[in-house]
């Protein structure tokens, strides 16, 4: 779908969920949304009673000036219900034809058996374009309204990436990588620091020139780590981040043996996180990736500079990296997200990393013997929405259901079993089956536990519908 068709006022009938706090989930049983022409929330009612035609009715009678809004209405309102759109606060694009792929590989062999290689492939433009317009349209259909994407050293790429982005409606921050060392083979890296430098605010300047005022994309400085940058290359990178006002992603502190390549590489620092803060690329604008072994000295100089964090726990699982410590960031007071990080994560969903960051943390709670390190539903669903906001710098705009808030949501469609039950094992309606008796707070758990990319049956952002299913009812007219 082209996001290119003007957004009309429009409001949301139906049930809704969004996070009002890190352990709250507020449900709404029937509500009703109001969202304007620039995609921006201006009502939310709640406790709302009767049918869908009587609830048309009466806000044609008491809001005069909603009496042209188009209606989107959940008529099932058992099964079906409104959720913010998810954010992936870390993701690789150019990796998406290797999702799934990473035998018993860890994260430094597995960078040169499969990651290297296929990002490379990117200086062909008709493979990015190719690779870049299927994940697009894949994270829609998952419901990530925004995403912090890694693109590749390319800058042609990286802009294309940018470019679909914009059409397809998604907010993006897009990054060209940037390794100059020699960590990274001679096949796949740049040419120098000055390089570095030059081809990034290259992209920079392109993807401003797109969308001047940032609004569904943005560029973000991407050092890819530690190790596959110059000491020349990172300070480059922080003097860009500071002369462009730009965001800054990288990867921390991932895996061990990543650990101790940083500390033979950079002998005069104390930490890995020292690496970035001698090189001006730790602030309030910076997104560290995994974050699953800092010392305690590293939290703190990490929590002091304002960074943010994006925890990927399908990817620390799969290349075996470690479980990150979510519980002691949080109770720190670290800023936290959710990344899919494909592929060294092997989803491009940011449900199922919801439902990792609770085995991750039940893991750790069965090594340390203590609950208290157990996330909730409530808290993994807060990190997927309210938190990746906050870690994208988009707390303001993006996250829950408020006033003032953008209507970048998803409409969940749960399946609705009838009285005979299914019995052919057509199930049309996705993976969850709902009988009619489960409470609220069970159907969205079931959707968290057992949902997939078939419930989710539509997706806006900013008010502008950017993927749907044929299960979507469509918009009624109220005139
Ligand atoms: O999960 C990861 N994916 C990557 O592509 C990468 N590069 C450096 N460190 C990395 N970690
Ligand atoms: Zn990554």
């Amino acid at each position: 779908m082209a996001a290119s068709a003007p957004i009309s006022k429009t409001i949301y009938i139906g049930p809704f969920a969004h996070s009002t706090s890190l352990t709250t989930l507020e449900i709404q049983p029937l509500g009703a949304i109001g969202v304007d022409e620039t995609g921006t929330i201006r009502f939310v009612e709640r406790n709302l009673h009767g049918g869908p035609d009587e609830l048309i009715a009466s806000f044609k009678a008491s809001k005069s000036a909603w009496a042209d809004a188009k209606l989107v209405c959940i008529k099932s309102t058992t099964t079906g219900f409104f959720f913010p759109g998810f954010i992936d606060t870390h993701v690789h694009a150019p990796q998406h034809p290797n999702t799934g792929l990473f035998g018993k590989t860890t994260l430094l062999d597995w960078l040169q058996k499969y990651t290297f290689p296929a990002e490379s492939s990117f200086s062909d433009p008709s493979v990015a374009s190719r690779v870049y317009q299927n994940f697009v349209s894949r994270t829609l259909s998952h419901g990530t309204t925004t995403a912090a994407y890694f693109a590749t050293i390319h800058v042609p790429a990286t802009n294309t990436l940018a470019d679909i982005c914009l059409q397809r409606g998604q907010r993006a921050l897009v990054g060209r990588v940037c390794m100059d060392s020699e960590v990274s083979p001679e096949y796949y890296r740049d040419e120098s620091a000055e390089a570095s430098y030059q081809a990034s605010k290259a992209s920079i300047e392109y993807i401003r020139s797109l969308d001047p005022g940032g609004v569904i994309v943005q560029p973000i400085i991407t050092p890819r780590f530690a190790p596959s940058c110059t000491s020349a290359c990172l300070s480059a990178m922080g003097r860009l981040a500071q002369e462009s006002n730009t965001r800054v992603q990288t990867h921390i502190s991932e895996n061990k043996g990543e650990i101790d390549l940083v500390a033979s590489l950079f002998p005069d620092q104390k930490s890995y996180a020292h690496v970035y803060h001698a090189h001006q690329l730790l602030g309030p604008k910076t997104i560290l990736a995994h974050c699953v072994h800092l010392s305690g000295m590293e939290r703190r100089l990490v929590l002091e500079s304002g960074c943010k964090i994006s925890h990927c726990p399908a990817s620390n699982t799969a290349i075996t990296s470690g479980c990150a410590p979510i519980r002691l960031l949080l109770d720190e007071g670290h800023t936290v997200g959710l990344g899919t990080d494909v592929s060294g994560g092997f989803s491009p969903s940011i449900l199922e990393n919801v439902r990792q960051a609770v085995w991750v943390s039940r893991h750790l709670a069965m090594q340390v013997d203590s609950d208290a390190v157990k996330l909730s539903t409530e808290e993994a669903l807060y990190l997927a929405t309210c938190g990746g906001a906050a870690v994208v710098g988009l707390e303001d705009k993006l996250g829950g259901f408020e006033v003032g808030k953008e209507w970048d949501a998803q409409m969940i469609l749960l399946g609705n079993v009838g009285e005979e039950g299914c019995q052919d094992g057509n199930f049309g309606e996705g993976p969850v089956d709902v009988f009619g008796w489960e409470s609220w707070a069970d159907r969205v758990e079931k959707w968290v536990y057992a949902g997939d990319d078939r419930n989710t049956v539509a997706v806006w952002v900013r008010g502008r519908l950017v993927h749907r299913t044929g299960r979507y009812p469509g918009y009624e007219e109220t005139s």
